[in-house]
């Protein structure tokens, strides 16, 4: 059973902004109590429960509250209103050298660290060793912290962190600017305590790290809670806003029971964009629109490896065709350009021009079987009475989308596939 170790309720942060220094001042001293300043709302209204042992990614722009959030959790931040109930231990590495003592050495640090967390020096004589070996500083250890690169601050905040043995880990930049090896090692450490239970909550900075260690992610914009829950679906809708041209705002909506929230297609036809890699053909603005709709019926630009995809195209057959040769066709491009799938009409003795209406609308309906990637939409109207399909109307980049793979696959396609095991082998050792 699930046992809640923070809930957040009803919890905003808000700022006082002031235009000028002798704003607040004028602010502080007016008779009239006249307001000099304006509201920020860092945090709106966020209420949400994280589980013990949950890993927790938060995602989100530039300045969207992930800090604040942490700061408030690490309770050095008080909320405005709203409240937060935390059982158990916190440990948390905010902005790099918060917590440190500049002229302090690494050693007197680790143990000033040690104290803020509630341990004493016996305790914290115990864990050196480790905390040494995991900040890897060598004999800086014995330096003031303030001549620290980023990098040996954040080895050193990390490697205290870890080894006080919290309830709740909090992380908000320090992974940022450790170089691979320190964050592959941080990362391995995260898998040792998240086994042990600890919960950990991380800003992530890119999605796969997300997706490969945790459990839910938390998706903040401008302050709000944008989407909580299953981290496929949250980084999913989140990275379709970041690569979505008109992403000024995503659709915040009511989160369900589940935590997640209901995101509705925005405008599910997109007009065919001028910025398509290359258009031609003798009937050039025949096609005009397509849309990319994922199984929920959803319009979006991020497929999951194994969903059921369609895509419908909008055109309006060209005047005075040969119509028993015509065809519609979509084919999926990788970035390099080389075309993976090709759908065709014509391939599937497809005759349904025949009688129709000069407005066609055409669904094409496939597995993604792609693996991770970006890939190319490419639609195009033809005539194959020849062996080389005359264009009438052929986009390259009509659409672009990614694919995306809850574990990792190698390839470019990852079909379904069975392995038979043709003879028995004994592997136990005879007599
Ligand atoms: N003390 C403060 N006074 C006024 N505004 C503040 C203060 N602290 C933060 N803010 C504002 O609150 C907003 C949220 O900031 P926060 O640092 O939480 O964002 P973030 O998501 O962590 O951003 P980043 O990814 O850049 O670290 C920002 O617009 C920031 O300018």
């Amino acid at each position: 059973m699930a046992t809640p170790i923070i809930k957040i309720n009803q919890l905003s942060k808000v700022y006082r902004v002031y235009n000028t220094p002798g704003d607040r001042l004028k602010e502080t001293l007016s008779i009239t109590k006249k307001k000099f300043s304006s509201d920020f709302h860092a945090l709106n209204n966020i209420s949400l429960v994280i589980n013990k042992g949950e890993t927790v990614g938060i995602i989100g722009r530039n300045g969207s509250g992930k800090s604040t959030l942490l700061k408030i959790l690490a309770q050095v931040s008080t909320p405005t209103t709203g409240s937060v109930h935390i059982q158990g231990s916190v440990s948390a590495i905010l902005e790099l050298g918060a917590g440190f003592n500049q002229e302090y050495s690494g050693l007197e640090n680790i143990y000033l660290n040690g104290t803020i967390q509630g341990k004493n020096k016996e305790q914290m004589n115990k864990k050196l060793n480790d905390i040494l070996a995991f900040a890897d500083i060598g004999d800086f250890i014995n330096q003031p912290v303030k001549t620290y690169s980023s990098g040996m601050f954040a080895r050193l905040a990390f490697a205290v962190a870890i080894n006080v043995e919290p309830d709740i880990l909090i992380v908000d930049e320090a992974l940022a600017v450790g170089d691979m090896k320190f964050q592959a090692k941080c990362f391995r450490k995260f898998e040792e305590m998240k086994t042990k239970g600890t919960t950990i909550l991380f800003v992530g900075h890119d999605v796969s790290s997300i997706r490969k260690f945790c459990d839910k992610a938390m998706w903040l914009h401008q302050g709000k809670l944008v989407a909580f829950g299953d981290t496929l679906g949250v980084t999913a809708e989140y990275m379709e806003f970041m690569n979505s041209e008109e992403s000024e705002q995503p659709d915040i909506k009511a989160l369900d029971e589940e935590g997640l929230s209901d995101v509705e297609p925005a405008e599910m036809f997109s007009e065919i964009k001028i910025d398509a890699i290359n258009r031609w053909g003798s009937h050039k603005n025949s096609i005009k629109s397509v849309a990319l709709i994922n199984e929920k019926g959803r319009s979006t630009t991020v497929f999951q490896h194994g969903e059921t995809v369609r895509i419908i195209l909008k055109f309006t057959l060209p005047e005075n065709i040969d119509l028993l040769h015509f065809s519609a066709a979509i084919s999926i491009k990788n970035t390099m350009g080389l075309d993976l799938i090709v759908f065709t009409t014509h391939d599937e003795k497809n005759t349904i021009f025949e009688s129709t209406s000069n407005e066609i609308e055409l669904t094409f309906e496939f597995v993604n079987y792609l693996t991770e990637g970006d890939y190319i939409l490419v639609a195009a109207l033809e005539n194959r009475k020849g062996i080389q399909p005359e264009y009438y109307d052929f986009i390259e980049g009509v659409a672009y989308f990614k694919s995306i793979a809850t574990k990792q696959l190698f390839g470019v396609v990852h079909t379904p596939y069975r392995i038979l095991l043709n003879k028995e082998v004994n592997l136990t050792s005879g007599k």
